[in-house]
């Protein structure tokens, strides 16, 4: 039973609160003209699978992408949560013709590429809004996640986190060096101020926050450097572009079991000391109070959404969102 003592809230958008039920720890983009790869995807078990209609496809192959990516959806239930990155609707003459096929397939997000302003979010919510309503789909059962890969970007970063249908938001960083005139550095210095900002403005809207790919696939130890930081950062999960890439991911987002365990403790003896009274004691000698508590409660969470058991004493229970 979840524990009455109430936490600060945190704002959600509604629409988000199925969104976050799901795993999000790793996006997996796979080119959307290519049909082995759209088939095989969900077996290497990364959390979302984003099919891509944008920059991994070349202008030749635009129509092909949409339509093979259109039928895959359509024709087979996928495990993964399913994303569609749509060539963009003003800065491209494809990304209209794409949300007219993709939509009606029904994948569970849209990604809008290269997002620098709220009105843009706008086109594609309202597309969606008339698809939903023509198919009597309940609101939400299609979202949207932006990508921010410039600078305008980033400075609207804020108002587009509030944009509707907006459940999650992710950094595209090769573009957005290339429009910061940087290159690529080991560690990446270059993006830290835009990971910061999407990361803020994603915890101040409420949504998740994903990171972008590490696009050398050979380099398992920098990958895993990467993800590591990113995750002390505060992002939710990271992209992807290779299976190999989805373990190391996983690893590190799942919580292992000392923190389980430790968590567990917190909130049990936590627990113990309101029934007794008290708000602030200490465990392995270390203080704890509400933070921590919450902080100890988002860690079993993330553990139960992995699929492992965690068991609380009655009342030791938080939503904490
Ligand atoms: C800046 C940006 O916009 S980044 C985002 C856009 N980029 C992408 O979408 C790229 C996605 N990734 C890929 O296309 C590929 O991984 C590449 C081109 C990088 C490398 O491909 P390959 O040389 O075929 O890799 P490799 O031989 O190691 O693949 C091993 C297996 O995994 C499969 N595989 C590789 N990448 C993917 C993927 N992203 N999705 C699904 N399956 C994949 C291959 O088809 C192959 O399957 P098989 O063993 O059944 O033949
Ligand atoms: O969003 C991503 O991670 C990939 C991408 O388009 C970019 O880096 O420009
Ligand atoms: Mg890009």
């Amino acid at each position: 039973m979840a524990n009455d003592k109430t936490f600060p809230e945190v704002k959600t958008n509604p629409l988000t609160e199925a969104a976050k039920k799901r795993l999000s720890r790793s996006m997996m983009f796979v080119p959307g003209n290519t049909p082995k790869m759209i088939n095989s995807a969900d077996i290497h078990g990364s959390d979302s699978i984003m099919i891509d209609i944008e920059d991994s496809v070349p202008i030749t192959e635009k129509d092909t992408a949409r339509l093979l990516t259109a039928e895959a959806l359509k024709s087979r239930k996928f495990r993964a949560e399913t994303v569609v990155r749509i060539n963009h609707p003003t800065q491209t003459p494809y990304g209209y013709d794409d949300l007219d096929v993709i939509v009606p397939a029904k994948p569970d997000m849209i990604r809008l590429p290269k997002t620098e302003d709220v009105s843009e979010v706008e086109i594609v919510a309202k597309k969606i809004e008339e698809v939903e309503k023509a198919n009597g789909w309940p609101e939400g059962t299609i979202n949207i996640i932006v990508a921010i890969e410039s600078v305008r970007g980033l400075y609207n970063v804020r108002e587009i986190c509030h944009g509707p249908r907006v459940v999650a938001i992710a950094l595209g960083a090769e573009d957005y060096r290339a429009d910061l005139r940087t290159g690529k550095h080991k560690p990446a210095v270059e993006l830290l101020f835009a990971r910061q900002t999407i990361l803020h403005a994603a915890r101040e809207a409420g949504i998740r926050v994903i990171d972008t790919v590490f696009s050398d696939v050979k380099d398992p130890q920098g990958f895993r450097e990467e993800v590591e930081f990113i995750k002390a950062l505060g992002y939710d999960g990271k992209s992807c572009i290779h299976p190999s890439q989805i373990k190391i991911i996983h690893e590190v987002f799942t919580p292992d079991e000392k923190e389980i365990a430790h968590s567990v403790k917190v909130l049990n003896s936590y627990a113990d000391a309101l029934r007794n009274n008290k708000g602030v004691i200490s465990v392995d000698g270390k203080m704890i109070d509400g933070p921590i508590v919450v902080r100890a409660q988002r860690v079993v969470d993330k553990a139960r959404a992995a699929g492992i058991k965690v068991e609380l004493e009655e009342g030791a229970e938080y939503d904490v969102k």
